[in-house]
């Protein structure tokens, strides 16, 4: 399980580290030799290395590579933004071993960087860093977009400048980068976009803080990864019957939209649900007969025809709102599926039809007694549904669905190229092993489907809701470029007995 570290608390794990008695200096050396390592490896031969550097210890960073280059015999230049008087600390201490082991220093200036940019091979970033607290603007925001018109190969210390370790946002103008080395843990910015893709590939260096730091700290962010949520998941069992792999329900549209329906279901089964049912009016039902196989069907013709199926207890977790319709009619249908033990899957429509009450639906969610609820909105669902957090617009991805997850009651799933999956207790993860190709049509209802099947096999809400996005991301490798929706059906079947071969 990988954890990640928002800027305050890599802070804080410098600071412990500081206290425990390893000076700030020696971090900030073991960190630009990190980059200086970094730099040697990503040139084929000796050649001319630009640092710029900034006012604060990323800029310390930059002193030090600079000054571990110089003395493996790499011409390097290193160029300070703003006045040297400014740099504090241990920056400043970098900043003197750098002059004395000769790195020609010079103050920014904006006319001579293109000149500069021009006769270097490999330019390092370390203008900002952890500590970015605001815009780019003026002379910083123009530095970045020199060296990016440039397009030089380009290295960021700890984060391209310009993006937010903790959001991943871009403030201003930010550097496009070739690669990133990170220190101790990587930060949820090098996970979030835009910030990803900023960063090129990311590296992380180990400057000699020690995971215990972390039992202290408690971090509450996580990488969406196996580790995550596998130690909940099991195979079958030997002797196991279908019915301990639960049972999952998934209400269709009517009868013009039933195939988000029938991909749900079909995703639950091939998900591990040991059964699966559509719950149809006879109309839909007719339709679906035409197409379902090992997906079993039941019509109900009005609520208490539905409440009668709901009633078998054996149903265990249930998917609403795929094609369902936005109305009143939707709103009663989920107001019956939470009312009981069931685990519930909220979905597309059975969200969009609380955009005028939300209170409405979380107060139904908070009062269910057991059985876990998962909403699975992407971001319009998701502003429709929570406007006020929505608006937040400096706050995290991250942030966001977790304070929506405390204000429902349930897991939030916001989906997305970096789909963040939430709960009301502060913990949140970040999938990276999505594919663009799941931007298609119907993706979202397989998607509920295996979160729908992870549930139904007992996973905890939250482990089950992370490990369905990431068997989606999983199938969606699989099934490669050039996917539609019902090519991920067949392919969990190959994530699958990868995940029982693993545990085996
Ligand atoms: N011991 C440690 O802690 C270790 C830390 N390490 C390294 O330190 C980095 C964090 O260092 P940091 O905290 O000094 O912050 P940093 O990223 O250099 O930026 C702060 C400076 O920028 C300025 N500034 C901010 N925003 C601005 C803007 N928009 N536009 C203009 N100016 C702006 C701000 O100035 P001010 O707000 O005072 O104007 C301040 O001077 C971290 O990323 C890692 O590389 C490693 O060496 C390992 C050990
Ligand atoms: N660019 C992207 N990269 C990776 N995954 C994506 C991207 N765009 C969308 N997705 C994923 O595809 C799915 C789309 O779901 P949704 O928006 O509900 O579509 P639909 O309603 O058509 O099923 C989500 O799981 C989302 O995270
Ligand atoms: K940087």
């Amino acid at each position: 399980m990988e954890v990640l570290l928002t800027p305050e608390e890599m802070s804080e794990a410098d600071q412990r580290t500081i206290r425990g008695g390893t000076p700030g200096i020696e971090l900030m050396d073991e960190a630009g030799r990190a980059v200086a390592d970094t730099c040697a490896r990503m040139m084929d031969h000796v050649a001319q290395v630009l640092v710029l550097a900034g006012p604060g210890n990323n800029g310390g960073d930059g002193f030090v590579a600079a000054r571990i280059l110089k003395k493996r015999g790499y011409p390097v230049r290193l160029l300070l933004l703003g006045e040297a008087s400014r740099l504090k600390g241990d920056a400043a201490t970098a900043r003197d071993d750098a002059a004395n082991a000769g790195v020609p220093i010079e103050r920014l200036n904006l006319a001579k960087l293109p000149e500069r940019l021009k006769e270097a091979r490999l330019v390092v970033d370390a203008l900002f860093g952890a500590g970015l607290d605001r815009p780019l603007e003026g002379d910083a925001a123009q530095v970045v977009h020199l060296v990016n018109e440039r397009r030089a190969k380009t290295i960021a210390v700890d984060l391209p400048s310009g993006v937010s370790g903790g959001s991943g946002a871009v403030l201003g103008e930010a550097i496009r980068a070739t690669r990133t080395v990170t220190f101790f843990r990587r930060k949820p910015g090098h996970l979030l976009f835009p910030g990803r893709e900023l960063c090129g590939g990311v590296s992380v260096a180990d400057i000699g803080i020690s995971a215990d730091v972390l039992e202290e700290i408690r971090p509450r962010t996580f990488v969406n990864d196996r580790e995550l949520w596998r130690p909940h998941w099991n195979p079958p069992t030997v002797t196991g019957h279908k019915y301990d792999r639960g049972h999952a329900l998934i209400v269709s549209g009517p009868a013009v939209r039933t195939g988000a329906a029938r991909l749900a279901a079909v995703a639950a089964l091939r998900a591990g649900a040991g059964l699966s049912t559509v719950a149809a009016s006879p109309s839909a039902a007719s339709v679906h007969a035409a197409h379902l196989t090992a997906v079993m069907l039941k019509a109900y013709k009005d609520e208490e025809q539905f409440a009668a199926i709901l009633a078998d207890r054996r149903l265990n977790s249930v998917v609403i709102g795929p094609a369902a319709g936005v109305g009143e009619e939707t709103r009663r249908r989920v107001a019956m599926c939470l009312d009981g033990e069931r685990a519930v899957v909220l979905d597309a429509d059975a969200l969009t039809s609380f955009a005028e009450e939300p209170e409405a639906l979380f107060a139904s969610i908070r009062n269910k007694t057991s059985g876990g609820v998962v909403m699975t909105p992407h971001d319009g669902e998701f502003a429709r549904l929570f406007p006020d957090i929505a608006a937040q617009a400096s706050m995290s991805k991250p942030d966001r669905a977790r304070e929506a997850a405390r204000l429902s009651g349930a897991v939030i799933v916001l989906k997305g190229a970096d789909t963040v999956i939430a709960s009301a207790d502060g913990r949140a993860a970040i999938t990276e092993n999505a594919s663009p190709w799941l931007a298609t049509a119907g993706s979202g209802d397989v998607l509920a489907g295996i979160v729908c099947a992870m549930m139904a096999q007992g996973l905890p809400v939250f482990e089950a809701a992370c490990a369905g996005v990431w068997i989606h991301g999983q199938a969606a490798k699989k099934a490669g470029p050039g996917l539609i929706s019902e090519d991920l059906l067949p392919v969990l079947k190959d994530v699958i007995a990868e995940l029982a071969e693993d545990r085996a």
